[in-house]
């Protein structure tokens, strides 16, 4: 394009500008790199040995800080250039860089530092500096410097200023060099080439980039309102909705980045951080987890966080179905393991809930937790009663004293009922003592008298014990249960004269217990089965009585020796209970056809935030968090290892308010930092959450941001897409196109009536077609619609383009292999999130037939991975659901469409 002769000469003093402040920002780095390392190797000698490991971690740290920052500014010296005027008319000239240090002595200064907004405003905006002045933007140049052999340049730089733009300028040394290559030149044909290579320099607008490589894209400055978004403080729980393509994910990675450097912290944010620091023992930068739902985005964001300096994100992204086992396996007991902890076994496939279950999650939880925590009540009511009908006064005076506490006890509030009974642990500890010491020195009275008798007789015990171990393989889980909490005894020993022992203690003591409450032993269970062998080498039945007594209010009175561990390590067995109550009135549950130790993951899922909630509860209280190491909270330690400072979710209509609320409840209860962004219309589950109601659930003050500028696709793909929502009955939401760039391109394309060789010979005529029109094979995908068809259609399509040498990579089990090749078949349930130039749809009516719930789902978030190509193909006749559509398509990219030519 032409410029006036006036901006055109604008532009070249700002390309004049800009390539002496790359030189000057490049040179000045790379002569801080060489002095730093001797610096550092200064410092590091004159640090006498007393100084503390801890010091020099620290000096290290900021050293290789330093390093990375100048790393940075010498391979990209800057990212935006901003001229503003203050209210006096004085005009300064800003640079930004990307990291998270610039150099202030050349004007450069972080983007992600409050003043790094003005590189996101538009032209004519205000911004007020933290020092009250105000700034009036006058000018911005987003840059992409690239160092050639010949000296800094800057790549499609994209200008814009009161007077004319913006305009995206291809190269900026290009620029400079042909202005004087015209002053010198005679040579006519040489001044009209160059004439037009400098108008080709020169675009009106700004260009939209072929996206050529599988991964997020690059985008060093944000629109001011994802800006706006990313530089909220971090104490906040943040939701951002929007369109596919309006950048949700490339904010939330900004703001991570952002907010992981304490720097750019708030004055008393960092003061909190700095002090969780120190209690948790994670630094700031490592104490955040990031949800994704598929293995698949996780690797294509690798390289986005990467650029954003965020530091072993491989380890901190996970995906909720691998996180959950972990927490609920290794963590919290909920599953069994093979030393013999845990509950439940998880089981994907077990059918035991019923439509209700899953079209209400937050009241099936909401009925679960009321549930367990009247019951934990009831029982530890129960218990007091117990105590008060005991016939030692000590032991009547405490029951009344514990009855009271309860009295008050509301099922909400038991945080001060928690409170309350802490003061009467030491009593009811040296109680229990002092009980269980006469108990067992009684047991091993009689014990003593036997082996007086017969030496022999613990490994008679214990050689019966083997036999029974053999026959016996399980115990029945329920009857067990409600004894096992007799004795908090770690790992009991399994076998031999130890094992005999332990195993006479527990049977004399149950068949006592059992005689004083008047209950009949089961004869099969183990313990029956020893008691038989045993015959009357044991209590006597006054003994027994006696001894059962006060083991009854030993059993009692333990309820209350650790209440909240009682309490939070209680919920998976109090849940298997409500299962078996609800399962009866016909309520959650299906009638039959699974195990009480079968599990749903759906099911781990409340029983996670059960304990996660009950926990956290407790925690977020100031006076637990300042006496946790005493016994009566210190139950609760583990899971301060637990928080982290920043929880992530990518795609949270992906997962069920349940799931999120997990999430939620792993935030720092004195941050509770939560950032999540999704899309209702983009929901790929059947469990997902499907309204903001859901997410007001998960959190009461969840702040709702939206955002609504669609960058990925062009506006034919644009406007199929929004036809699709009111196709299908989605959500219509508001979306616009960027201002200024051309987002025109080609109609989707559709093949019907097509199987076998025909799909392959059509996706390999439009894949050749698109290299042609881009000059290079752009990242393409080929959606199918199981896993078993991604082999054979990349066989099918490497033989018939190996003739141009394209090679197609099978992506099996959503993996993403190598970067060699760019065009790459996924089954369609791992695509989440993910971005292509080019996408291909095969078999869709198909998809209907396999996804019934969810097909119109799938067929939305698919087609809005393409930016610019589409195709789709079907089997039989374009599904009816979208036959509407049937106007935005054409059958190829050479033919216009009807109706748009
Ligand atoms: N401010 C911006 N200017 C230009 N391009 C942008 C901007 N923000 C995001 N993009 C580009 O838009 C594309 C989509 O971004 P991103 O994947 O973050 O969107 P999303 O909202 O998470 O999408 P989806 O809902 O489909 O997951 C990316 O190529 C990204 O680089």
């Amino acid at each position: 394009m032409a410029l006036t002769a006036d901006s055109k000469q604008h532009v070249e003093d700002v390309a004049e500008d800009v390539l002496a402040q790359f030189e000057r920002t490049a040179s000045a780095a790379k002569a801080k790199l060489g002095e730093a390392a001797s610096l550092t190797t200064d410092v590091l000698a004159g640090v006498n040995t007393l100084t503390s490991g801890s010091t020099i971690q620290r000096l290290r740290e900021i050293d290789s800080q330093n390093r990375a920052s100048y790393e940075l500014l010498s391979r990209e010296p800057a990212i935006a250039r901003v001229v503003v005027e203050d209210e006096e008319g004085e005009r300064q000239t800003y640079y930004f860089c990307r990291g998270d240090q610039g150099m202030a002595n050349l004007g450069v200064i972080s983007y992600r530092a409050p003043i790094g907004r003005l590189a996101s405003l538009p032209i004519g905006e205000e911004f007020r500096r933290p020092d009250g002045r105000e700034l009036h933007v006058l000018e911005r140049t987003q840059l992409r410097p690239a160092a050639l052999p010949e000296g800094w340049d800057s790549r499609d730089t994209i200008v814009e200023a009161e007077a004319f733009g913006p305009i995206t300028i291809e190269s900026l040394r290009a620029l400079l060099t042909k202005i004087a290559g015209e002053e010198v030149t005679e040579d006519i044909l040489g001044q009209l080439l160059a004439e037009e290579t400098v108008k080709a320099n020169v675009i009106e607008g700004v260009r939209r980039s072929v996206i050529t490589k599988m991964g997020l894209r690059d985008q060093p400055v944000l629109d001011q309102y994802q800006d706006e978004i990313f530089r909220l403080p971090l104490d906040k729980r943040l939701l951002i909705l929007g369109p596919p393509g309006t950048g949700k994910t490339t904010t939330l990675i900004r703001r991570l980045g952002q907010k992981l450097d304490t720097a750019f912290l708030e004055e008393g944010e960092q003061r909190l951080v700095d002090s969780l620091g120190t209690t948790q023992g994670v630094a700031h930068s490592d104490s955040w987890l990031m949800f994704t739902p598929t293995e698949l985005l996780k690797q294509y964001l690798k390289e986005a966080f990467a650029r954003e300096g965020v530091p072993a994100s491989d380890l901190r992204i996970r995906t909720w179905h691998d996180y959950r086992r972990e927490l609920a396996r290794n963590a919290f007991g909920v599953l069994r393991t093979a030393t013999g902890g845990g509950t439940f076994v998880l089981k994907d496939g077990v059918r035991n809930l019923n439509a209700e279950a899953l079209a209400r999650p937050t009241e099936w939880y909401s009925d679960f937790d009321a549930w367990q925590r009247s019951v934990y009540v009831q029982e530890s009511r129960d218990a007091t009663v117990l105590l008060s009908q005991a016939a030692s006064t000590e032991v009547r005076d405490l029951g009344s004293r514990l009855a009271s506490i309860l009295e008050r006890a509301s099922d909400g509030a038991l945080a001060s009922t928690f409170a309350a009974l802490a003061a009467e642990l030491p009593k009811v500890q040296a109680l229990v003592s002092k009980l269980k010491e006469a108990s067992d020195a009684k047991i091993k009275g009689v014990l003593n008298l036997q082996l007086n008798r017969n030496r022999a007789f613990l490994d008679e015990l214990a050689r019966f014990l083997d036999g029974l171990q053999q026959t016996q393989v399980t115990d029945t889980d329920e009857a067990d249960d409600l004894d096992a909490d007799e004795e908090e005894e770690a790992a009991a020993p399994r076998t031999g004269r130890a094992a005999a022992l332990n195993a006479y203690m527990q049977a004399v003591r149950a068949q006592a217990r059992s005689a004083a409450a008047k209950r009949t032993l089961s004869k099969t269970s183990r313990t029956g089965k020893i008691v038989e062998w045993l015959g009357d080498r044991t209590l006597t039945e006054a003994d027994r009585a006696e001894v059962g007594a006060s083991l009854l209010v030993q059993t009692s009175a333990r309820r209350f020796t650790n209440p909240v561990k009682r309490y939070v390590d209680g919920i998976p067995k109090r849940y298997r209970t409500f299962r078996r109550q609800r399962q009866e009135g016909g309520a959650w549950y299906l009638k039959d056809g699974f195990e009480a130790r079968d599990i749903h993951p759906l099911e781990l899922d409340l029983v996670l935030l059960a304990i996660l909630r009950a926990a956290g509860d407790l925690i977020s209280r100031p006076n637990v968090l300042r006496d946790i190491d005493s016994p009566a909270w210190s139950s609760l330690q583990p899971f301060l290892g637990h928080f982290r400072n920043q929880i992530l979710v990518d795609e949270a209509t992906d997962f069920s308010p349940i799931q999120l609320a997990c999430m939620g409840a792993l935030a720092h209860p004195r941050l509770r930092s939560i950032f999540a962004c999704g899309d209702f219309n983009q929901r790929l589950t059947t469990w997902g959450a499907r309204s903001t109601d859901d997410l007001k659930w998960v959190f009461p003050d969840f702040d709702i941001k939206e955002i609504a500028v669609s960058y990925r696709q062009s506006k034919q793909l644009n406007e199929l897409a929004r036809a699709m929502i009111r196709a299908v009955g989605g959500t219509e939401q508001h979306v616009s196109l960027p201002a200024h760039v051309d987002s025109n391109g080609v109609a989707p394309a559709l093949l019907e009536y097509a199987a076998g060789e025909d799909v392959v010979a059509w996706l390999a005529d439009r894949i050749r077609e698109i290299e042609r029109f881009v000059g290079q094979l752009p990242s393409t995908a080929i959606f199918v619609n199981s896993e078993a068809e991604v082999a054979p259609v990349a066989d099918a399509l490497n033989t018939v383009l190996a003739e141009h040498n394209i090679q197609v990579i099978a992506c099996r089990e959503g993996q993403a292999v190598g970067q060699e090749s760019n065009v790459r078949v996924f089954d369609v349930q791992h695509i989440k999130g993910l971005e292509f130039e080019a996408v291909f749809f095969v078999a869709i009516d198909r998809l209907a037939a396999l996804h019934p719930e969810l097909f119109d789902k799938y067929l939305y978030v698919g087609t809005t991975r393409a930016a610019t190509y589409l195709g789709l193909t079907c089997e039989g006749a374009m599904p009816a659901a979208i036959e509407s559509l049937r106007t935005h398509f054409g059958q190829d990219w050479r033919t216009p469409v009807a109706g748009t030519a």
